[in-house]
């Protein structure tokens, strides 16, 4: 029997409902996409991961929508169909079909506002214009900037030439980084990945991740591969006491258990541990879980400490485009105060000779560089241990006197890393 064709845009249309709502719900309560997107429940699986794609890609790209935008509107538009108008740009921008992009957004926001006739005109139109102008032009807008309270410490840190090549990196976005929790050269043999030379598999961007061979065996995780480096600067030994502060979601607690040590892992959140049971339980790893202020920790001492404190992820924007549009700084210098008792607390938590590798995937160096600085000044017990970061494949350009700084624009021919920042310690007394 034959089926009649279907309006050409209909099966997309769920998925862009939950793309508007999702939208706005991150916009309007500055919450990430991680946060927002439990909003989607209900949504078949692909159309919550178009939704949720649509939406990253459009926090990606807004400052170039809205600059396609900005000749078409007399006044701004309400919050719905200004939604409607970015989320359907972006679309036809990135190739979608203009017939089924513009009558899907026309109806959606037919049903939305309070003046449903008129943003239904606007939106039509506009849209239209988009169709036609949007996807010769997005490539030749400039390509978005960094907020000034993030781009202004970037650019004195390592100059304007590298905050805009960070910036080409956060719109590129990010590939697909996976741990492997035996051999990563067998993995990525069965996988067919690219075995990077610091041990992390990269896939292109874009792969399904519970698709993939070995996801339900526990054979692997997703974790970038700078997200990486940190435990493999630990360097857990077989039934090591290791304390992994800040835990959640378990990326870094399933390498320390993986290498054989007996992990005590500590998050203040009880939600996001729960994260850290399901990936232990998928992986089949285990690790003694402690939802607790990380701060308020009694036990040791530990012969090893890895602290991933708490921080203004500004190093993640590849993956998580929404945060420069959701955060203005304003929470810094809380984290870098946290941060700093977080880190006093861990030396306490050290055995003598115990290492403690301090990271955040921050670009900032007030969360990085400047934390390793104040903390060997308060600390005379501590000395760097430089040696504990020469780990196989670290670039000598990611070298800098207080540990290792990775940026989004490091490895760029391969594909890009996230920023972060790693000391390693050791403590003589
Ligand atoms: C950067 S994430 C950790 C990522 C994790 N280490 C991994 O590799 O998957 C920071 C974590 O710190 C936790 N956190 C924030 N404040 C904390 C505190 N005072 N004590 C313990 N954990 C805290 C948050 O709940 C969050 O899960």
């Amino acid at each position: 029997m034959s089926r009649r064709p279907r309006p050409a845009g209909r099966e997309g249309q769920p998925a862009r409902r939950a793309a508007l709502s999702l939208f706005l719900a991150v916009l309007e309560e500055r919450r990430t996409l991680d946060e927002a997107e439990p909003a989607l429940q209900g949504l078949a699986p692909e159309a919550r991961a178009r939704a949720r794609r649509l939406v990253a890609e459009t926090f990606r790209g807004l400052a170039r929508a809205d600059a396609l935008l900005a000749p078409h509107l007399r006044r701004r538009p309400p919050a719905a169909a200004l939604a409607a108008l970015r989320l359907g740009t972006v679309e036809l921008a990135q190739g979608g079909a203009a017939h089924g992009v513009v009558n899907d957004w026309v109806q959606i926001v037919a049903g939305a506002g309070r003046k449903p006739a008129a943003a239904r005109g606007m939106v039509n139109a506009v849209l239209r214009k988009m169709a036609a102008e949007a996807p010769e032009r997005w490539k030749t807008l400039p390509v978005p900037e960094m907020p000034a309270w993030l781009r202004g410490p970037v650019a004195e840190a390592w100059g304007e030439a590298a905050a805009a090549a960070i910036e080409a990196a956060h719109l590129a976005g990010a590939p697909l980084d996976l741990t492997a929790k035996g051999d990563p050269a067998a993995l990525a043999a069965r996988l067919g990945a690219e075995l990077l030379p610091t041990g992390s598999l990269r896939l292109p961007r874009g792969a399904q991740v519970s698709a993939l061979p070995g996801f339900a065996e526990g054979d692997w995780w997703v974790q970038d591969a700078g997200a990486a480096l940190p435990a493999l600067a630990l360097a857990p030994r077989p039934a090591e006491r290791v304390l992994d502060l800040c835990a959640a979601p378990g990326g870094k607690t399933m390498q320390l258990a993986a290498a054989g040590a007996k992990v005590t892992a500590v998050d203040l959140s009880a939600a996001r541990l729960e994260r850290v049971s399901q990936n232990l339980a998928r992986t089949g790893l285990s690790a003694r879980l402690l939802a607790e202020d990380a701060r308020a920790h009694q036990g040791g001492p530990y012969e090893a400490i890895l602290l991933d404190a708490p921080c203004s992820a500004t190093g993640t924007i590849r993956r998580h485009p929404e945060l420069p549009h959701i955060r203005d700084g304003s929470g810094v210098a809380a984290l870098c105060a946290l941060q700093a008792e977080l880190v006093d607390h861990a030396v306490q938590l050290l055995a003598p000779g115990g290492r403690l590798v301090y990271c955040t995937c921050s670009l900032l160096p007030a969360e990085g560089e400047a934390q390793a600085e104040a903390a060997l000044a308060r600390h005379p017990g501590l000395r760097p241990d430089p040696e504990a970061l020469d780990l196989p494949g670290i670039e000598t350009d990611w070298r800098v006197p207080q540990g290792l700084r990775l940026r989004p624009d490091h490895w760029a021919q391969r594909g890009g890393i996230d920023g972060f920042f790693i000391a390693a310690f050791r403590r003589v007394a």
